[in-house]
C-alpha cells in the first residue's frame, strides 16, 4: 500500500506536462479523464438525463468527452457552453461531440449535471454566467458530479473566494490536490475519486493522513516483548482540582499499548489522582528538578492539559526538555510560551510534538495562520520554526514535519468536539512515540485512530469513551497489518 500522495496545481500540470512531451497526446489525456468520470458516474447513477456544464479550457474540454462517452451509452445527455472552448485540446473533444448545444440560461431539467465549467488551476472568483449557475447548481448538490473540481474551488487552498460549486462526486485526476483535502474544500466535494490517466509518479511530501502512511511501521509487541520494552510514557497531572485530562492522556497511552504509564502529580494532588487510577503509576514531585528526575529514564513524556497557565508548568516543560525523552505539549504547556515562543523553541528537536488548536497556534505563531495560503503551509512553516512536529488541529488537522513533510487528516469526526478529545489524543501520540514509533508517523497514526473512534462510536460521545474505542481500531490496523 503506498501512502496517498497530494499534488499541487502546479506539480499536476508538470506531470501533465511530462506526459504529453513523453509522447501521450494532450487529447488522449483528455480522453481519458473524461473516459473516467463517464465511469464513475455510470457506477454510481442509474441511466438518467445529463446536462453536461463545459467551460472554455480543458476542464471544459473533458466536460465534452464525457458528454459523448454518457451518450454512446444511451444516456439523453444535454451540453451547455458557458464560452466557446479556447485550447487546442478543447477544441478537438468539442468537434467530438455531435448532440448540438442547449442554450446556457434554459430551464434546468436534467437529473444530473456535470460540472465542467473551471478546474483545479481557478485564477479568478467565479462571475457572471458561472457564478449564476454555480449558484443554481447549490439547490442540488446531490446530483451534481464536478469534473477535477467543484468550479470555484482553488485547487491549492480549498477555500472559495466566491460562489462554488456543491458537488456529490468529484472525479480528479492521478492524485488528489490540497482543494479536496482542506476544509471546506473537502465537502464541497463529496465523495473524491482518484481516477489514474497514467501519468508517471511524482514526487511529493504531502499525503493524505491513513494506514498506507504508517501501518507498515506501527509498533506492535513482540512475541517476546515485555512491560519495560513497549514503552515508558509519563504524563505530568496539574493540581488537585485539575487533574482529571492528565488522567485521560494517561489512560489513552496506555490503551495505545504503551508498556508502562505513569502519572507525575504535584504532591497535593496525589491523593485525588490516587483514588482514580488502577493500571496507570502515580510518582509525586514537588520541583522541577524531582520532576526532571522522575522523568529521567522515559520514552516520551506528555505536558499540557490542564497543567495550568502558570510559572509551574512552564519551568515543568523546560525540566522536561533536560530530559531524554520525546515531548508532547499541549494545551496549558503551550499557552505558557506566548510571551516568548522562542524559549520554547530553542529546547525543541524533531523528536518532539506540539499539538495545538489554531487559538494556540496563534500564540506560539502569531499572524502565520492568517498569512498562509493555506493550513498547509501554516504549519510547515511552524514546524520548520519550532524545529518540531507541529499538529495543527481542526476539521483537516494538518500535521507537518521540519523537514517539510505533511500530512492531512481526511477522517475527521464531528463527534470529536467534545471537551478532553484532544488530551486523549495527546495520550495516543505520546503512547505511540514511547513504543518507538518515529514522532511524524506517531502524530499521523494517532489522529487517524482518534477520528476512526469517535465516528465509531458518533452521537453521544465523550472523551472518557475515546480509549476504550482504540482496541476496535488497532485491530483492524493489527489485521490489515499484512497488506
Ligand atoms: N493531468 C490532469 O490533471 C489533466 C487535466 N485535464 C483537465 O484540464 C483541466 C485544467 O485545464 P485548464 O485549461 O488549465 O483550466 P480550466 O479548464 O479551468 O480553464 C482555464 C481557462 O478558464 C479561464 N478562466 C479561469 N478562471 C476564470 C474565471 N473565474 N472566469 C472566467 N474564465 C476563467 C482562463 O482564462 P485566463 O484568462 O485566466 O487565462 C482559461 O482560459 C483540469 O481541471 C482537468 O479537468 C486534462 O483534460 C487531462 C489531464
Ligand atoms: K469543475
Amino acid at each position: 500500500m503506498a501512502a496517498r500522495k497530494i499534488l499541487t496545481v502546479a506539480e499536476i500540470a508538470a506531470a501533465d506536462r511530462r506526459a504529453i512531451e513523453a509522447g501521450t497526446p494532450g487529447i488522449e489525456l483528455m480522453e481519458r479523464a473524461g473516459a473516467a468520470v463517464a465511469e464513475a458516474i455510470a457506477e454510481r447513477f442509474s441511466q438518467r438525463s445529463v446536462c453536461v456544464l463545459c467551460g472554455p479550457g480543458n476542464n471544459g474540454g473533458d466536460g465534452y468527452v464525457v458528454a459523448r462517452l454518457l451518450k454512446a451509452r444511451g444516456w439523453p445527455v444535454e451540453v451547455r457552453a458557458l464560452a466557446a472552448p479556447q485550447s487546442a485540446d478543447a477544441k478537438a473533444a468539442a468537434a467530438r461531440w455531435d448532440g448540438g448545444l442547449t442554450a446556457w440560461e434554459a430551464p434546468l431539467e436534467a437529473r444530473l449535471y456535470v460540472d465542467a465549467m473551471f478546474g483545479a488551476g481557478l485564477a479568478r472568483p467565479l462571475s457572471g454566467d458561472a457564478a449564476t449557475m454555480a449558484t443554481l447548481l447549490a439547490a442540488h448538490p446531490e446530483s451534481v458530479v464536478a469534473v477535477d473540481v467543484p468550479s470555484g474551488l482553488p485547487g491549492d487552498s480549498g477555500d472559495p473566494h466566491g460562489p462554488v460549486v456543491v458537488a456529490a462526486l468529484t472525479v480528479t485526476f492521478h492524485a488528489k490536490k490540497p482543494a479536496h483535502v482542506l476544509q471546506p474544500g473537502h465537502e464541497l466535494c463529496g465523495e473524491v475519486v482518484v481516477a489514474d490517466i497514467g501519468l508517471a509518479e511524482a514526487h511529493s511530501d504531502l499525503t493524505e493522513n491513513g494506514p498506507e502512511a504508517w501501518l507498515v511501521r506501527f509498533p506492535w509487541p513482540k512475541p517476546n516483548s515485555h512491560k519495560h520494552a513497549r514503552g515508558r510514557l509519563v504524563v505530568v497531572s496539574g493540581e488537585a482540582w485539575n487533574t482529571g485530562a492528565a488522567r485521560l492522556s494517561a489512560r489513552a497511552g496506555l490503551r495505545m499499548g504503551a508498556g508502562l504509564v505513569t502519572l507525575l502529580s504535584p504532591s497535593e494532588a496525589l491523593s485525588v489522582n490516587a483514588t482514580h487510577l488502577e493500571a496507570v503509576m502515580l510518582k509525586g514531585f514537588d520541583t522541577e528538578a524531582e520532576l526532571e528526575q522522575a522523568a529521567a529514564d522515559v520514552d516520551a513524556a506528555i505536558i499540557g492539559p490542564a497543567a495550568g497557565v502558570t510559572e509551574n508548568t512552564l519551568v515543568n516543560v523546560l525540566a522536561l526538555a533536560r530530559t531524554g525523552a520525546a515531548l508532547v505539549i499541549d494545551a496549558d504547556a503551550i499557552t505558557v510560551f506566548r510571551d516568548d515562543p522562542e524559549e520554547l523553541f530553542s529546547v525543541l528537536d524533531v523528536d518532539d510534538v506540539l499539538t495545538p488548536h489554531p487559538g494556540e497556534f496563534d500564540r506560539l505563531f502569531p499572524g502565520l495562520l492568517k498569512e498562509s495560503p493555506d493550513r498547509i503551509a501554516a504549519a510547515r512553516r511552524a514546524a520548520q520554526q519550532a524545529d518540531a512536529i507541529v499538529l495543527l488541529k481542526g476539521g483537516d488537522t494538518v500535521i507537518a514535519a521540519p523537514d517539510g513533510r505533511a500530512c492531512v487528516n481526511t477522517n475527521g469526526s464531528p463527534w470529536l468536539a467534545t471537551a478532553g478529545s484532544g488530551d486523549v489524543l495527546a495520550g495516543f501520540i505520546g503512547s505511540l512515540i514511547a513504543q518507538g514509533m518515529e514522532s511524524f508517523e506517531a502524530a499521523c497514526a494517532a489522529a487517524w485512530i482518534h477520528a476512526e473512534a469517535a465516528e465509531l462510536h458518533g452521537p453521544g460521545l465523550i472523551a472518557e469513551d475515546l480509549p476504550g474505542l482504540a482496541p476496535t481500531i488497532l485491530r483492524r490496523l493489527y489485521e490489515g497489518r499484512l497488506g
